[in-house]
């Protein structure tokens, strides 16, 4: 049987078969459509000015790896203007984030990008395996979550850096929004599709997901055949539930309709809250400053909650806690 050309350029054997699409392909011929759709995308929302200062949230593994490589090479193609930095937050988890650390080491030398390592030890006084000492493995991901968004704002401040970018990718929103109808959080419903969040309020840094509208498994697959360096290996404390249901979920889907990954984002985008639906307002932290929906930002409670050896305490869902001492996330 003679090869099947590539759907594209008709000249070159198909070697892969795109997910999102499922044309056959050759190998630059699809990275090609990858790279254009994170440009058009990049373009479409206008995520960048020229002189922008951007930060990579850089965890070494494949999403923020091959984020990082396409913008550099974006940046060059069509002359964005930007500045790029590598930003990585070191929880503290041995055997794990101190090897993918490793990973964005090599990753700031082969890209030529200056890195930023920044610690829950030094913000926070705790490592997530003293944490999980703590709380034990079943509510750990509440404190890591919060903490990284903090600490990649923290580091983001820092680095005197515009703008942050994250490696989420298609798959992560629309899982996302399931998980957010599954839970009826209209508030985070309505921001989670959004693909950048201005950050207006004191300490908060612009931050976006080029990615949004990217497969995982595209994201994969050119990390796989652009040879990347990569690591690979899941978060040892990393069990949560509630997403892996959501992600089974959308497999599925996926497996029976390609379309389905886009479809869950494009109707989370389309959703509309009722003008009467009450949704919090955001202030600021009482002790640290930090963007906070009551009177202190979850952070601070979970971290008084740590410090008082009261672990459960913000996880309950209450967001104040009694009066004591006042224990805030130290400021860099
Ligand atoms: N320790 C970290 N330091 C800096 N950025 C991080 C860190 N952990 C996660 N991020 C950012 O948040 C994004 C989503 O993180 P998540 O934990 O969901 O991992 P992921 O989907 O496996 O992504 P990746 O493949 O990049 O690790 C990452 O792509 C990265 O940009």
């Amino acid at each position: 049987m003679p090869p099947t050309p590539c759907s594209i350029c008709q000249r070159e054997r198909a070697m892969l078969r795109r997910p999102k699409t499922l044309q056959r392909l050759c190998r630059s011929c699809f990275y090609a459509v990858f790279e254009t759709e994170v440009h058009q995308t990049i373009q479409r929302h206008g995520l960048f000015k020229r002189g922008d200062r951007v930060a990579i949230g850089a965890s070494g593994g494949k999403d923020s790896t091959v984020l990082a490589y396409v913008l550099k090479l974006l940046n060059e193609r069509y002359d964005y203007g930007l500045e790029l930095f590598l930003l990585s937050v070191d929880e503290g988890i041995t055997g794990y984030r101190d090897d993918s650390l490793e990973t964005v080491k090599r990753n700031r030398d082969q890209y030529a990008l200056p890195l930023k390592i920044i610690s829950y030890e030094e913000l926070y006084g705790w490592t997530m395996d003293r944490i999980v000492e703590a709380v034990g493995r079943k509510n750990n991901c509440t404190f890591c979550g919060v903490f990284r968004r903090q600490a990649l704002d923290r580091g983001a401040l820092l680095l005197g850096v515009d703008h942050i970018v994250t490696g989420h990718n298609a798959d992560d929103v629309a899982e996302t929004v399931l998980m957010n109808i599954l839970r009826g959080d209209i508030a985070r419903l309505q921001r989670c599709t959004e693909i950048m969040t201005a950050g207006d309020a004191e300490g908060a840094v612009r931050r976006s997901k080029p990615f949004k509208y990217a497969y995982e498994k595209e994201i994969v697959m050119y990390a796989y055949f652009k040879k990347l360096d990569y690591f690979s290996t899941e978060c040892i404390y990393s069990p949560n539930a509630y997403r892996g249901y959501a992600r089974a979920f959308l497999k599925d889907l996926e497996a029976s309709r390609p379309s389905a990954i886009l479809d869950i984002i494009h109707a989370g985008e389309a959703l509309l809250i009722r003008a009467d639906v009450k949704m919090p307002t955001q202030g600021q932290c009482e002790r640290c400053g930090y963007v906070a929906s009551n009177r202190l930002c979850k952070a601070c409670v979970l971290l008084e909650g740590l410090n008082r050896g009261l672990p459960k305490l913000g996880i309950s869902g209450r967001a104040s806690v009694p009066d004591g001492p006042a224990v805030s996330a130290k400021q860099p």
